[in-house]
């Protein structure tokens, strides 16, 4: 197998999150890696584009990060958020904790993160980026991408391709004319917004700052993510069509003033732009996405959310998306350079893991928006935390498999359907004695 080189590099597409972190993990084993991105240098040009403005990173983003010596770095821009802070229609607060005490989640701003990667990319001399440069075409036989630079064509010679660009990839496109590849893609009722609530007039935060806040109202749900800056960036989660409820019905200021000073009267009050803010932000779709298989040939492997997209309620597309990175990297060390292998190889291995974590994140959803308020699920919870106490990783909430630790999804799901089944025996053993021994006292009056 041929090893890369100035002429004839690997390439990877879109320099975003899995791109910039790619090409660290493979500069580092001293491949020659030029890295495509159809944006203008967000380092020069300021901001460009895109929005989902901070992300919760944990465990996995985290330990992928680690491996490049990238991980302390990082931390220094985030803020810890230890549990969700659910607000109640009265204004009441409480905070669920999402792990146990010292255990938490990080927002930070996907601009910032972007951007360190890319400086610390930029450190190599391996690394060559090349903005400006959006993939148009990518001729399959040969793996050759073809890339519009101002208007002008530009075929560059690969020795092996990653297509790193994102839910909406180019390169899986091409991947669909091949035939024998698997796609499907489905569309969540809902849409997204972002708002926002500016800092005190201290420069502080106006609400408090080490939590992901939540105002659940079953049908739809507002959250709030803390910036360093001492803002919050704020999501709306809301069906697009419908009476009452729902984007659509979202026509005028009076509408939307309306509706934010019925369902959240606490975060209406801290948003002075909100109808400004709320017409001129784009309404954003959520869809997960899937494919299969991640490869083509002996030439190209996507990774990220090109690979799969997935809805953003467990806060976990950009953690797989580096966890691809630090997996791809293992598999490296075993198979390289056999790219064709590898890429065969990580396929297999992470497609499962990639399906599970897209079915939970569309649960969470869910959970989010209606049970965290209810008495059940949060007894429910206790049990679940209370038995982790005990048994500390022989016990372990579903929550905190995804997010503190680094089993593989799809592990981590089998092992919560069996955590489930022992909960249930046991709430409908309890259940049992209780009635048995309202029986006896019943029967001895
Ligand atoms: C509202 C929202 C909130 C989210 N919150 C979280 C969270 O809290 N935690 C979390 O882990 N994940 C979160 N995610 C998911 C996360 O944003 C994605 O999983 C992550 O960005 C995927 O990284 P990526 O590098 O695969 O794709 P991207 O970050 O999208 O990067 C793709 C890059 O490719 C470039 N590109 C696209 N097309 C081309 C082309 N034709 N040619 C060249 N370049 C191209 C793009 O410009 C971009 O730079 C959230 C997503 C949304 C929408
Ligand atoms: N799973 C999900 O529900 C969602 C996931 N995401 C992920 O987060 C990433 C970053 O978010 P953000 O920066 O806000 O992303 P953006 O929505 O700004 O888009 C990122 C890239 O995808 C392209 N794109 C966006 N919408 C479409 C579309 N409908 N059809 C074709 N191409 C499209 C954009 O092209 P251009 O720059 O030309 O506009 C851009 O290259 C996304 O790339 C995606 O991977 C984002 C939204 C929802
Ligand atoms: N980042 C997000 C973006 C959108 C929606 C949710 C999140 C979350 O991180 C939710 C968190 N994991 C939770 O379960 O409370």
């Amino acid at each position: 197998m041929k090893m890369p080189t100035q002429e004839e590099p690997l390439v990877v597409v879109g320099a975003g999150l899995a791109g910039s972190l790619l090409s660290l993990y493979l500069a580092r084993r001293g491949y020659e890696t030029a890295v495509y991105e159809s944006r203008a240098d967000s380092r020069e040009a300021g901001f460009v584009g895109g929005r989902s403005i901070n992300l919760a990173l944990s465990t996995r983003g985290l330990t992928a990060l680690a491996r490049v010596g990238m991980h302390e770095r990082v931390l220094r821009e985030c803020i810890p958020m230890h549990g969700r802070m659910i607000h109640d229609l009265a204004g009441n607060t409480q905070l669920q904790p999402y792990g146990k005490p010292g255990q938490f989640i990080n927002s930070v701003s996907r601009q910032s993160l972007n951007e360190i990667l890319m400086d610390a990319a930029d450190e190599h001399d391996h690394i060559h980026f090349k903005f400006e440069r959006k993939l148009k075409d990518l001729e399959l036989e040969d793996g050759t991408p073809v890339f519009d630079h101002k208007g002008e064509t530009e075929r560059v010679p690969t020795r092996f391709l990653f297509g790193a660009d994102g839910a909406y990839s180019a390169v899986r496109q091409a991947m669909m004319r091949s035939g024998r590849f698997d796609f499907s893609q489905s569309y969540l009722s809902h849409g997204y917004k972002e708002l926002h609530i500016p800092p005190a007039s201290d420069g502080g935060w106006q609400l408090y700052k080490n939590a992901l806040h939540i105002w659940p109202r079953r049908d739809f749900m507002l959250i709030a993510l803390p910036n360093l800056d001492g803002s919050f960036t704020v999501t709306l989660f809301l069906a697009w069509k419908g009476e009452g409820t729902s984007f659509e019905a979202l026509e005028t200021t009076e509408d939307v003033e309306h509706f934010f000073q019925t369902h959240f009267p606490d975060a209406r009050a801290l948003m002075p732009d909100l109808a400004n803010d709320f017409f001129e932000n784009p309404t954003g779709s959520l869809v997960t996405i899937r494919c299969a298989p991640y490869h083509s040939a002996d030439q190209v492997l996507l990774v990220g959310d090109a690979a799969h997209a997935v809805v953003p309620f467990y806060g976990q597309g950009m953690n797989a998306a580096f966890e691809d990175c630090r997996i791809l990297d293992e598999m490296l060390e075993m198979y390289a350079p056999d790219w064709g292998l590898l890429a065969q190889a990580f396929s297999k291995s992470r497609k499962p893991n990639a399906d599970a974590i897209a079915d939970l994140a569309l649960y969470n959803y869910l959970e989010m928006r209606s049970k965290v308020a209810d008495p059940l699920f949060l007894a429910k919870k206790r049990a679940d935390t209370a038995l982790h106490d005990v048994l500390d990783d022989g016990w372990m909430p579903l929550y905190s498999m995804v997010t503190f630790s680094n089993i593989p999804y799809a592990e981590v799901v089998e092992r919560a359907q069996r955590q489930d089944q022992i909960l249930k025996i046991g709430a409908t053993a309890v259940a049992a004695s209780v009635a048995a021994g309202l029986a006896f006292a019943l029967s001895r009056r």
